[in-house]
């Protein structure tokens, strides 16, 4: 589902890209978007600059041997990490409380730990700063709702579709059955005692962390206010697949727009959610879990007070000496606030008198957000690979950079189709790769290998699939990433093929 590991190139390229980047997007009938060359660029020029990503997830097993703020792994070993969640930082109620409040669902009242592990205070305090301090309480309750033993495989819904019933239609059937649900508050806190597997706990995980981000960037004003979608409806599907928030969010048109959001990139970033089921439908069923635990825990006011009010009276029982010193019984919770919106990065616990106008994480918390959020992965994401790359490297995650997913996977021969196959070798060096890609730490670059000219599109390899043949590549791609390779070499190879 990530996009596999490049090979690294030398590091000797600077790091900030000329500016404006020296790129546009085009877009391709069949191979979507791309990124062309606005000028004639020389070898080792920066491109995108330091890509962030949007969004990630590292895996359970990973979880307490990979830095999550620099993603550094040593083989397994755990001796670097020296700092975990918020400990040692100065951030007393929020914190206390929501261990508090989480007790109720872990075993023997220990507290929940939100699974960040960090090198030392500087990743710890980088991360939180990126992220927003009241996430690592988000994700205390959500590592709350993952099941503490794997159980016997859970019997699947007798109801799951076949592979040859998944359809665009039977899938927004699916959804639109949980929208139903939803309208019941007693249903949604029925939700609330789903317990994750470890992998839809890790995807939970990043849904989490992109509708955080989205919701910060409504806070700063950065984002437009979501559409209300009361009839469920999902945007018209255009040539390319599209996410299904995308008609909150961008066109393909509106690429070249002086700026637009970071969450109106992601949710435009192309939408592969049918081609995921149609290779495991049982994914869906894990998809809708997902949905109800954050819709059940974030997403619901309603429950969310219920939730805080029964926290309210474990807290009078046993009142932490830094929430006791900090609020009036009357005060409003953190976690209200969380929901509400009106905690601005853990620096406040007080709602603001206007905190009804504010932006709320509780409203992005939609069918329509989280389908766009687990449809953007397979396909666009990229795989944390350990580094130095190897052939036993690990994948410890996998994490999307929105401006990072519009290159293409070698170039696609589409205007010369009528042009004669080439010589395989001639042809191999013309989509042959023109962009690598350097991972440092968290952040990507991506550079061209070679002089480009003015025009030229640009595209890197989606991995290790060089150097297979014609047919187990163009398999590995169709499996790995929804596509059939259309390059120059697999055309030429295919067509070569096809004669003898
Ligand atoms: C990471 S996205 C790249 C951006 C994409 N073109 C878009 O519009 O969002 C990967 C998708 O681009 C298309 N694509 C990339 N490389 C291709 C190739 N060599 N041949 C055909 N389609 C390609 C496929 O639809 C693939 O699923």
């Amino acid at each position: 589902m990530s996009l596999p590991p490049q090979p690294s190139g030398p590091p000797n390229v600077p790091s900030i890209p000329s500016t404006p980047a020296p790129l546009h997007i085009r877009t391709d009938p069949h191979s979507g978007r791309k990124y062309h060359a606005s000028a004639a660029l020389p070898a080792d020029t920066d491109l995108l600059g330091r890509c962030v990503p949007y969004t990630y997830t590292i895996w359970k097993r990973f979880r307490n041997e990979v830095c999550a703020e620099c993603w550094r792994y040593d083989g397994g070993r755990r001796a670097f990490l020296t700092r975990r969640d918020d400990d040692g930082l100065d951030r007393p109620s929020e914190s206390a409380i929501s261990q508090d409040h989480q007790a109720q669902r872990s075993t023997g009242g220990a507290a929940v730990c939100a699974g960040l592990w960090f090198c030392d205070e500087r990743c710890q305090r980088e991360w939180i700063a990126r992220e927003g301090a009241e996430v690592v309480d988000l994700l205390r309750q959500l590592e709350a709702a993952r099941q503490k033993k794997p159980r016997a495989k859970r019997k699947l819904d007798a109801k799951a579709l076949q592979p040859e019933d998944v359809t665009p239609e039977a899938i927004e059937r699916a959804w639109e059955a949980l929208r139903e649900k939803e309208r019941s508050p007693k249903e949604v806190r029925r939700w609330r005692e789903v317990q994750l597997e470890d992998y839809e706990a890790d995807m939970a995980r990043y849904v989490l962390l992109a509708l955080h981000r989205y919701h910060r960037e409504r806070c700063s004003n950065l984002c437009p206010q979501p559409s209300s979608r009361a009839d469920g409806q999902h945007a018209e599907t255009e040539t390319h697949p599209q996410s299904p928030a995308q008609s909150d969010a961008a066109k393909p048109s509106d690429y070249g727009r002086e700026r637009m959001s970071e969450w109106e990139t992601f949710a435009a970033l192309q939408c592969n959610e049918v081609q995921l089921l149609k290779a495991c439908p049982e994914i869906l069923e894990h998809q809708t879990r997902i949905y109800q635990l954050l819709k059940a825990c974030f997403g619901s006011r309603v429950a969310a007070r219920s939730n805080a009010a029964s926290s309210r009276s474990s807290l009078t029982s046993a009142p932490s000496p830094t929430g006791a010193c900090l609020r009036g019984d009357n005060d409003p919770r953190p976690e209200d606030a969380l929901l509400d919106g009106s905690s601005k990065a853990g620096s406040s616990t007080r709602v603001d008198a206007d905190s009804s106008t504010q932006p709320k994480l509780a409203d992005l918390v939609t069918v329509e957000n989280v389908r766009t959020i687990l449809g953007v992965d397979p396909g666009n994401s990229f795989g944390i690979w350990e580094t130095p790359l190897m052939e036993e490297s690990e994948c410890l995650g996998f994490a999307v950079y929105p401006v990072a997913s519009f290159f293409n996977h070698r170039k696609p021969r589409f205007s010369n189709e009528t042009i004669l196959p080439l010589l395989i070798e001639y042809v191999d060096a013309d989509c042959a790769p023109n962009v690598r890609k350097e991972r440092d730490g968290r952040t990507l670059r991506f550079l061209t290998t070679r002089p480009v000219e003015d025009g030229e599109e640009l595209c890197i390899s989606y991995g290790h699939v060089e150097t297979m043949d014609v047919q187990t590549r163009r398999q590995e791609l169709q499996e790995g990433w929804y596509f059939e390779c259309r390059c120059s070499r697999c055309t030429a190879e295919a067509e070569e093929g096809s004669r003898t």
